[in-house]
């Protein structure tokens, strides 16, 4: 692989500023692997063999990847170390808020682009699928690399000032986040009274299947990143408030119960907010509940075969399905995704009537028929009997 090079001429050397964190370990990667590009770093988790002083030197690209409560203070730190060295290097940071970051980049010598992947470090090695906010605040000669670099990641990227992007994020994360530590927090209360969360299952709507999604991915992630969005946005606590007063309102109509309460709560929290959306959204957001709906009982279906096609071209898939033709397996669903080691695979989902009325050792059969021809590895299978 042939490095990109910087305005030099030359592949530059990448310094990351948080190298032992999520992001910061998935970047040296992404650095490494896909750019063929040298990357050092610093990070008080073990990573201080380069003082500041020699990283600000050695890097010519400088990403600060560090916990968002720090980052504008740590961005300053390193402006002073390097006294103006920085000077035709370029700097970056991923912090999940850009007005604070982007300012204190702008206060140093180098040329500067704020960037937000707007999602955690993915099992895959680039941000394909995922948006990545840029905000270009002080480009020129690096402006070419810097094109190579976000083309490489394969992210939806999507040009924004940091104003704009933080009060963005207040809705788009601040208010997400508000609202599912919210539900967390009654259903911790309220759930075991019912036997647990898990004594819910059998009891689920699409909704509720779709928020406990969004509940358990927030808390199985890391808790500092969570707080400092709600803390160190200041667009976040406005929006908190709206949303407090919207559940109050709901309260008090609940609490007066009569009538006028149940016309008010429509009104209010349901039409007018429906007329806001307008028919389009609101026709398009019914559709994607169905679909994710089916997408989610597909998922969770219990005859499948997960088999991990080697061969990424074109006829592997129709290889794979003619072997279960030829067993008289009917399937029922089929999704492409991902092991939770990141690597592709396709979930067969299976009629369970075709299944029963066939020898018990058909799935086996299959398995071993794809493997023997060597069109793909089974590395899940279940007969819900
Ligand atoms: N994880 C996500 O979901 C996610 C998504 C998008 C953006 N981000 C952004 O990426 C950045 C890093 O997040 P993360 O998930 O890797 O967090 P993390 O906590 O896993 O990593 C932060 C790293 O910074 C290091 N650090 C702390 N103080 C430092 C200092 N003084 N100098 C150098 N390093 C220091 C920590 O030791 C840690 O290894 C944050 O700004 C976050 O907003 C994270
Ligand atoms: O877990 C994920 O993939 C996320 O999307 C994480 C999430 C989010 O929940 O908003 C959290 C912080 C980052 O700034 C970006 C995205």
């Amino acid at each position: 692989m042939t490095p990109l090079p910087g305005p030099s001429g030359t592949a530059p050397v990448v310094g990351i500023v948080g190298r032992r964190g999520a992001y910061g370990r998935w970047l040296q990667h992404f650095l490494e692997t896909r750019m063929g590009l040298r990357v050092i770093g610093r990070d008080p988790a073990g990573d201080e063999a380069l003082s500041i002083e020699e990283l600000v030197t050695r890097a010519d690209v400088l990403v600060f990847s560090a916990p968002i409560r720090l980052t504008p203070a740590l961005i300053a730190e390193y402006a002073r170390a390097a006294r103006g060295r920085e000077a035709g290097c370029l700097w970056m940071d991923l912090t999940s808020i850009k007005q604070g970051p982007v300012e204190a980049l702008l206060a140093s010598r180098a040329e500067v682009v704020g960037l937000h992947p707007m999602a955690a470090p993915p099992l895959i090695p680039t941000l394909q699928g995922r948006v990545m906010a840029v905000c270009p605040a002080r480009l020129d000669r690096w402006r070419t690399w810097l094109d190579g670099f976000l083309a490489a990641t394969r992210a939806e990227c999507i040009e924004v000032t940091p104003g704009h992007h933080d009060r963005a994020m207040a809705l788009v994360q601040g208010l997400t986040h508000a609202s599912h530590m919210a539900q967390a927090a009654v259903l911790r209360r309220q759930a075991p009274a019912l036997g647990g969360l898990e004594a819910l299952r059998p009891l689920r709507t699409v909704g509720h299947a779709l928020d406990r999604i969004v509940s358990a991915r927030m808390l199985a992630g890391n808790p500092g990143i969570y707080a400092d969005i709600q803390f160190d946005n200041p667009h976040v606590l406005p929006a908190v408030e709206l949303m407090a007063e919207a559940v109050g309102f709901l309260r008090d109509q609940l609490r007066r119960g009569d009538a006028e309460a149940r016309q008010a709560l429509r009104t209010r929290l349901l039409e007018e907010s429906a007329s806001f959306f307008g028919a389009p959204a609101l026709a398009a957001g019914s559709h994607d509940f169905d679909r994710l709906g089916y997408l989610l009982a597909d998922l969770e279906s219990p005859d499948f075969l997960s088999v991990f096609l080697p061969e990424d071209a074109p006829g592997s898939l129709c290889r794979l399905l003619h072997v279960f033709e030829e067993h008289a397996v009917n399937i029922e669903s089929i999704h492409s995704s991902r092991s939770p080691e990141g690597e592709l695979h396709f979930r067969i989902g299976l009629d369970r009537r075709s299944l029963d009325d066939l020898p018990a050792d058909t799935l086996a059969r299959v398995a071993k028929a794809l493997e023997t021809r060597g069109i793909g590895r089974v590395t899940a299978g279940h007969r819900g009997d």
